[in-house]
């Protein structure tokens, strides 16, 4: 009788289905961050790894199968073929080409629409009720795209959008006022990227919004230039690409709080991108992030958020913006 034998005696076949299973599509910087983030903070312990680099993919499962025991029982799977992603709660995409120095994220948009053609329908087919956060930029558009692609409901198609935006925002706040981040609250809406909307309206510390100390804030009159923080925003994603040549652990930490949010039914909010047809005034059929509320069904809510003329303006501008270019996408 061999060890195994010896050692177990069968009951019944064992489960396979952990509740909570994430595949991440694309092994680079951002799918290895969010991987990390999602294993090292318990959000999933059961991951599915696909990309078109057979060796790298190996090559990231064994380094992450080996540092396991450090970990909530995780099983980690990969494969250059989809079957491995299903029974997926959550599928996370960050495969494509990222921005060169001096590349804007709208510069990638047809080389990634591509991508996300061959890599959409096998993950509907394999999980087809899945939810789906996309992170490949331009993030608002490939969201879009993955939404007609897949042909799955508009709650169930979420852009990782000024989550990070507004990350980096909370965190310039903190620097600027001497407090956590996580005791500055406000967010950053519209587009990830270079027309995203500060909205200063709403920045508030403990309820105390700077608005009503300082009613210029954010403006080109306000003397104090708080203008400039959002500016770093928007540069800032610039800067880290041009000093290490990509970013990766603010976005995997962003996508790990998202995850958690959906795989735990949170009813959190969060600035991610979302169908916005109606809403505000935008009359096309973009996606671009407001504060929504995520739990396991994808978005439930749009938050009402009241903006003023200027953000609302600015809103629109960015819908416009993202109409244009998806006029310019060939399917
Ligand atoms: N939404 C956000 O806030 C952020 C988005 N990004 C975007 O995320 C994307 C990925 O960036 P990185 O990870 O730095 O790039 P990377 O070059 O390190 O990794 C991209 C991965 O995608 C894989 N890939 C390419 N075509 C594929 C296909 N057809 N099927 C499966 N896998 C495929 C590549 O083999 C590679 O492993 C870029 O578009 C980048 O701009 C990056 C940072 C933040
Ligand atoms: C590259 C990118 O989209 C970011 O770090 O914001």
């Amino acid at each position: 009788m061999a060890t195994i034998d010896k050692l177990f005696q069968p009951v019944q076949e064992k489960a396979e289905d952990t509740g909570s299973k994430v595949t991440v599509v694309g092994v680079g910087q951002v799918g290895m961050a969010a991987v990390f983030s999602l294993l090292t903070q318990g959000v999933t312990n059961n991951i599915a790894l696909v990309d078109v680099m057979a060796d790298k993919l190996k090559g990231e499962m064994m380094d992450l199968q080996h540092g396991s025991a450090f970990m909530r029982n995780a099983r980690i799977q990969a494969s250059t073929d989809y079957s491995i992603s299903a029974g997926s709660k959550l599928c996370i995409v960050t495969a494509g080409v990222r921005q060169r120095e001096g590349e804007s994220r709208l510069d990638l948009v047809q080389r990634n629409t591509d991508i996300l053609k061959h890599i959409i329908p096998p993950l509907v087919e394999y999980s087809p009720d899945a939810i789906f956060i996309i992170a490949s930029n331009p993030v608002d558009i490939l969201t879009y795209v993955t939404w007609k692609i897949s042909g799955l409901p508009k709650h169930r198609v979420i852009g990782s959008g000024t989550n990070l935006d507004s990350a980096r925002f909370r965190y310039l706040l903190s620097e600027r006022l001497g407090i956590a981040p996580t005791s500055c609250h406000g967010y950053i809406i519209g587009e990830h990227g270079d027309s995203s909307v500060p909205v200063w309206s709403g920045v508030n510390i403990a309820g105390v919004r700077l608005s009503d100390l300082n009613p210029k804030i954010g403006s080109d009159e306000d003397p104090e230039n708080w203008k400039e923080t959002h500016a770093m925003v928007v540069t800032s994603a610039y800067e880290v690409i041009k000093l290490k040549g990509y970013t990766s652990w603010a976005i995997g930490l962003s996508l790990s709080q998202l995850a958690r949010a959906i795989l735990s039914n949170a009813n959190s909010v969060h600035a991610v991108s979302t169908y916005l047809k109606g809403e505000h005034g935008i009359e096309d059929e973009v996606f671009l992030s407001l504060p929504c509320v995520l739990g396991s069904a994808g978005v439930s809510d749009v938050i009402r958020q009241p903006l003023t003329e200027a953000e609302t303006a600015q809103l629109r501008k960015s819908a416009e913006i993202m109409a244009q270019v998806q006029a310019g996408i060939k399917f």
